[in-house]
Parts: C-alpha cells; sequence; structure tokens
C-alpha cells in the first residue's frame, strides 16, 4: 500500500481523507471522542505538509438524505479544538456548498462535509451510482487517503470507489490497526477467548461460522445473547431478536459441539419493563425472562462465568458490549467483562477491544485504556480482519 510520504510533496495539494467519526452522541454532544482523537496523526501529518485538507466521513445510518440530527456539526467542532485550528463544515457532502469551501481553503488549513451517507449513493449497491458520487468527491482533490478503519469493511464510494479514481494512500490510524490486528491473529496464543456483543446482531452473527475454526472460547453477552437463548428455546420476551436467525444459531451451536469450541451463555439475564435508564429492573434466570420484559445486559452470575472464562487467557478479542452500559442500572456486565479482560491482560494475555461502543464503554465506565493491548477504532471492521476476510478499502489500496 502507498502511505502518505508516497503521494509526494503536498504543498497546496488538496487532499481528500476519508476518517470514521460515527461518534457515540447525546443529542448533539459527543459522549467518546476516540474516534476524532484517533483521526489525529494523519490529519497533522497533512496539515503540517502544507496540504489543504478536505475531510469526509459518516455519522450513523441516515436513510439517503439530510437529516440533522446525523449532522457532523458536533465532530467538526470537536475536531477544531483538538487540532486547534478552525475547521469548516460544509453545509452539503458534495454540492455547492461543499465546492466553495473546498475553494476557500488555504495551505494547511482543513475543512470537513457533511455526513457522506446523506448521498444515497454512497451506499448505493449499484457500481455506477457509487462510481458517480466518487467522481464527484475526486473533482473536489488532487489525492486521496484512506484512514477510516472503522468503515474500511464496507463497499463504499468514499471507501472504496474514490481510491480507483485519485492517486491513493493509506492512512497512520488503517497502517496502526492493521499491525496490530495482524499480531494478534496470526498464531494467536491460546486459549484464545473472543467475547461478542452489542447490537448489530446480524451483521456480527456471520462472524460466528469464522470464530468457530479459529477460538478456543466464544463468550455471548449483549443484544446477541437473545437469538441463542430462543436458539435453545427459551423465550426472551421483548429482548433484541433476530428470529430469522434462529435456525442459522442452531448450527453454530451444533458445529461449536462437534468441534470442541466452547459457547459461554449467559445464566442470568437483567430484565427491564422498558428500555430506559430509570426503568424497573430485576436479575431472573436466562430461560426464565418474563413476555413483557426487555433483556439489557447480562446477570452478576453469568459476569462472574465470563471472568472463570477469561482468566487463563492468552489471546482475547471483545467486540460489542455486555448490555446497555450507557444506562448505569445495566452497565454491570460490561464493566464486568472490561475488568476480567484487564486481569487476563495482567496475566500476560494480548487482548484486543474492537467496536466504537465497546472502546467508548471502556474510557465512560473508567478504564486506563493502557490496560489494553491494543483499542481497535473498527468494530464490523475489526472482526472481518480477523476473520481473515477481505476488506474492500483495504484491498483496493493493495492494487
Ligand atoms: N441487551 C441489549 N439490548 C439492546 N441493546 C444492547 C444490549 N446490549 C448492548 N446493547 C447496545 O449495543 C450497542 C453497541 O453495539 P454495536 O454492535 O454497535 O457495538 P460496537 O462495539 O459499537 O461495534 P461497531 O463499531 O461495529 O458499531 C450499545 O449502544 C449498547 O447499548
Ligand atoms: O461504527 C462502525 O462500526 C463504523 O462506523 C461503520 O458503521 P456502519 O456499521 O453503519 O457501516
Amino acid at each position: 500500500m502507498k502511505t502518505i510520504e508516497d503521494l509526494g510533496d503536498l504543498r497546496g495539494k488538496r487532499v481528500l481523507v476519508r476518517s470514521d467519526f460515527n461518534v457515540p452522541l447525546d443529542g448533539t454532544t459527543i459522549t467518546d471522542d476516540g474516534r476524532v482523537r484517533a483521526a489525529l496523526p494523519t490529519l497533522t501529518a497533512l496539515l503540517d505538509a502544507g496540504a489543504r485538507v478536505v475531510v469526509t466521513a459518516h455519522l450513523g445510518r441516515p436513510k439517503g438524505a439530510p437529516e440533522d440530527k446525523y449532522s457532523l456539526a458536533p465532530v467538526a467542532a470537536r475536531l477544531g479544538e483538538l487540532l486547534g485550528k478552525p475547521v469548516t463544515l460544509a453545509k452539503d457532502t458534495i454540492g455547492e456548498s461543499a465546492r466553495e469551501t473546498v475553494a476557500a481553503l488555504g495551505d494547511g488549513e482543513i475543512a470537513l462535509l457533511e455526513n457522506i451517507r446523506f448521498d444515497p449513493r454512497e451506499t448505493s449497491k449499484v457500481d455506477a451510482e457509487r462510481a458517480e458520487l466518487a467522481g464527484e468527491l475526486a473533482s473536489l482533490a488532487d489525492a486521496y487517503v484512506s484512514d477510516g478503519f472503522g468503515v474500511v469493511h464496507r463497499k463504499q464510494a468514499s471507501v472504496y470507489d474514490i481510491a480507483q479514481v485519485l492517486p491513493a494512500a493509506v492512512g497512520e490510524l488503517v497502517l496502526k490497526e492493521v499491525d496490530s490486528l495482524r499480531k494478534a491473529t496470526e498464531d494467536p496464543a491460546r486459549p484464545y477467548v473472543v467475547v461478542l456483543g452489542g447490537s448489530k446482531v446480524s451483521d456480527k452473527l456471520g462472524v460466528i461460522a469464522n470464530l468457530l475454526t479459529k477460538a478456543d472460547r466464544l463468550l455471548i453477552g449483549g443484544g446477541m445473547v437473545f437469538t441463542f437463548l430462543a436458539a435453545k428455546g427459551c423465550s426472551v420476551g421483548k429482548s433484541l431478536l433476530e428470529e430469522d436467525q434462529i435456525e442459522t444459531v442452531k448450527g453454530y451451536l451444533a458445529q461449536a459441539e462437534e468441534r470442541g469450541v466452547e459457547i459461554v451463555l449467559p445464566t442470568d439475564i437483567v430484565v427491564a419493563d422498558a428500555f430506559a435508564a430509570d426503568s424497573p429492573h430485576d436479575v431472573v434466570a436466562a430461560d426464565a425472562i418474563p413476555d413483557e420484559r426487555i433483556g439489557l445486559d447480562i446477570g452478576p452470575a453469568s459476569a462472574e462465568l465470563f471472568r472463570s472464562k477469561l482468566v487463563d487467557a492468552k489471546t482475547v478479542v471483545w467486540n460489542g458490549p455486555a448490555g446497555v452500559f450507557e444506562f448505569e442500572a445495566f452497565s454491570g456486565g460490561t464493566r464486568a467483562v472490561a475488568q476480567a479482560i484487564v486481569d487476563a491482560g495482567a496475566n500476560g494475555a494480548f487482548t484486543i477491544v474492537g467496536g466504537g461502543d465497546s472502546a467508548a464503554a471502556v474510557r465512560i465506565l473508567g478504564f486506563d485504556e493502557a490496560g489494553f493491548g491494543h483499542i481497535s477504532t473498527g468494530g464490523g471492521a475489526s472482526l472481518e480482519f480477523l476473520e481473515g476476510k477481505t476488506l474492500p478499502g483495504i484491498a483496493v489500496l493493495e492494487g
């Protein structure tokens, strides 16, 4: 892969950078700016080289049209604070405002384009539509730098197609991530334990088939639990459930048994009346979730069980919070998993945390980042990397 140095003298050149600024927000307040900080080395290197830096990024999953709640305005403000220089936010992704904003940039100045997913062509499955958007983006720049590691598993216009149009290089964050993730998984020290959770259940269930050929133990927490419990014949009340995945999960359970891979499920669940911070809640057995209640965390016995399965690990990958950690009452499972992973690390395990929310959880819950071997900015991206899959946003840079 070409690096930024390979792009030559960048003074006065317009460089389009794809970053991953998909940060957790509470209204317009960024609750964890880890992904913004992670973008700084590349942006600073380009600004120091005198480039005119144009950043494109997404936030959330808008439906191909502008929506105020997905505006990158909070990110522009935070990025400006961290860089110590103004970051102009274009009012659109690729229209008149974007063109004017870029034209007004001086050497060593930076602008951010509005959420690229406001344009439906960004995520289109039709190659020609993505190529058209990539062509428009390319008209704003002389070179392209891919630095949004969290999104390199997406074949999207600003990640994949654009790299075929402009001279393209890999950014510092992507380089660092690839290096660390490779180190952990090319020949993992065993036991190799993977902890999965979070809410992007169907996105992440697919990786299990592959992990069953690599890991020694899989611990299942978060919203993923309920599809597993349903596959074992338990009712899950109003909890997050991917009904159409139940048969697939039954297949995983059977495969795991054949291969001698341990799948560890929670034995107790914290259930609430509603998805709300102050909802009344109780701990129930995992096979006794009442019909009208919703599971929002693994229970204390499960936290102990998970701990016992992590303590002797030599490689740990954790992706997806064990519960709705954003609400204090349902943060116990995630806190316990994070602590057990820190302790495994202190016992010599190489530990990786992946995912925007998992990495945010580590920081928001007050853990020292130094307690983990590598905190990846990628969730789905790091999982697909660990699976050994080809990531379109990286493959395209390898030419
Ligand atoms: N039982 C549950 N029910 C509903 N949501 C849950 C549950 N447990 C965890 N979550 C939510 O999962 C979200 C994170 O899931 P997600 O799959 O996006 O993980 P991630 O680490 O951010 O990975 P990525 O970077 O791929 O998005 C958190 O906001 C958390 O509240
Ligand atoms: O949060 C993430 O994992 C990345 O920003 C990618 O987002 P996506 O899953 O909506 O493509």
